[in-house]
């Protein structure tokens, strides 16, 4: 048994903790400043894992977490400790990556905290199985077996009680899950907009049931005005799959962003805490600096939510987004908001950013977690803008890429963090890059 004092935590949530000269990392719920008992299960050469025994000692930064499902669930990493620490501990992983992967000293990247630290999701998906013979809705655990649900305080109220409305009338139905029974419901997705206060639903099947649309009927008479039934035989997780998607009632809800309309189709990517994100636009606006005869390259520009929010402020803007129905959404997006010079492209940014003829000024990219390809980076770098906003939602990927855009003349100027998922270790980050003047 070795006692250790925990210093650090991974993404994951492991503990981390030094040792005659070895990491450790440890499994179960520990927090920065615990001293814990804890027994090794592997050793590799240079780092030990080990897991969870006891606490010796507990960490000053420890609170009682909120959620009854919080040591299964491996959703919320950090419930368990203060949310200042939360902050501490976010700030301190964008300044770690910094340093170790671009060579960019940034102490304390400034955080901007969330107003709602509960109740802030306004889009959740959950996974149906049986409790007890019973149909519920649940979530896969950290050791990824299915699990009831009784509560999730991370999302909006009103999300909450429109998942429960649907599955009392799947359970009338005596639907069966595909995954704890080998029936056909798979997922259960619920978004509800700020703006409207609309629901909207989308079931997931791996058959569609005989009286589909009696179901369909019932949902939508639970007071949900977007719902789609899909149908995915992937034998995986996933939510959205190959199969056919019934569309029943509207097929959009709106949700608006600093003043501008969009709307949402339940398989569009949206920001799910439009509080937060709000924050974090205004953020990459300010760093943007839109000026009238600016001409912008944006790359993965989703339905186009960060791009109407600055397009009219500059001359033209190109947008490449790898997913054609998303472009079709945000071409939409556009004539609902009045703006009409943005091209959208439905092609990578691989592609899109090589093949462009205008000169381009300045480039904003928000890529997925595993962060741009060097292909894209290439070719984004190779157009030579004067700044680069980079939105992020990994540290660790974005540091990445600052070290890969360097060799190109471009260093980090600015950077902050904004908290959009509280409880969670996700970090999101706008990030500036200039072209340094030779
Ligand atoms: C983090 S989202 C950003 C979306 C948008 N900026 C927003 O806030 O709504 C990343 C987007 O990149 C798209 N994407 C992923 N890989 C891509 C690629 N190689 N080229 C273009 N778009 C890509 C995804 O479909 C997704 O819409």
């Amino acid at each position: 048994m070795e006692i250790l004092e925990i210093t650090d935590l991974t993404v994951e949530g492991f503990g981390v903790a030094k040792s005659s000269g070895l990491v450790y990392f440890v499994k179960g719920v520990v927090a920065p400043g615990d001293v814990v008992k804890a027994v090794i299960t592997s050793q590799h050469r240079n780092y030990v894992e080990a897991e969870f025994v006891e606490l010796v000692q507990p960490s000053p930064y420890r609170i009682e977490p909120l959620c009854p499902h919080f040591s299964q669930c491996g959703g919320c990493q950090l419930q368990h400790i203060s949310y200042q620490e939360q902050l501490q501990w976010k700030s301190n992983f964008a300044s770690q990556n910094l340093w170790k992967l671009a060579r960019e000293k940034v102490d304390n990247v400034h955080i901007v905290p969330s107003d709602l630290l509960y109740g802030y999701r306004a889009k959740a998906h959950f996974t149906f199985g049986e409790e007890n013979n019973i149909l519920n809705i649940g979530y896969f655990s950290k050791s990824d077996k299915w699990f009831a649900l009784t509560t999730c305080p991370i999302l909006k109220e009103t999300l909450w009680v429109t998942a429960q409305d649907v599955l009392s009338v799947l359970r009338k139905h005596d639907l069966k899950s595909y995954f704890t029974s080998n029936g056909t419901l798979r997922h259960l997705q619920v978004r509800v907009s700020l703006l409207t206060g609309e629901k909207q639903v989308l079931v997931t099947f791996t058959q569609f049931p005989k009286n589909f649309e009696n179901v369909a009927e019932e949902i939508l008479s639970a007071g949900i005005s977007s719902l789609a039934l899909h149908q995915n035989t992937a034998q995986n997780k996933t939510v959205i799959g190959k199969g056919a998607t019934l569309y029943n009632g509207n097929q959009y809800v709106q949700e608006q962003l600093m003043g501008k309309v969009y709307n949402i189709t339940p398989v569009s990517f949206f920001q799910i805490n439009p509080v937060q994100a709000e924050k974090l636009f205004s953020i990459a606006l300010d760093y943007l600096e839109p000026q009238p005869e600016d001409i912008v390259f944006e790359g993965y520009s989703g339905v186009g939510a960060f791009t109407l929010l600055y397009a009219q402020k500059v001359k033209t803007v190109i947008a490449a987004e790898g997913v054609e129905e998303a472009v079709q959404q945000a071409c939409k997006n556009a004539a609902l908001n009045n703006v009409d010079n943005v091209q959208f492209l439905a092609k990578p940014v691989e592609e899109a950013a090589g093949s462009l003829q205008q000169k381009i000024n300045k480039v904003v990219v928000d890529p997925p977690r595993n962060g741009m390809t060097q292909e894209a980076l290439n070719a984004v770098a190779r157009l030579q803008p004067e700044r680069i906003v980079y939105i992020s939602c990994d540290p660790s990927t974005l540091a990445r890429d600052i070290s890969r855009f360097q060799p190109f003349g471009y260093s980090l100027n600015h950077i902050q963090a904004i908290d959009m998922f509280p409880q969670t270790t996700h970090v999101e980050c706008v990030a500036l890059l200039i072209k340094e003047k030779l």
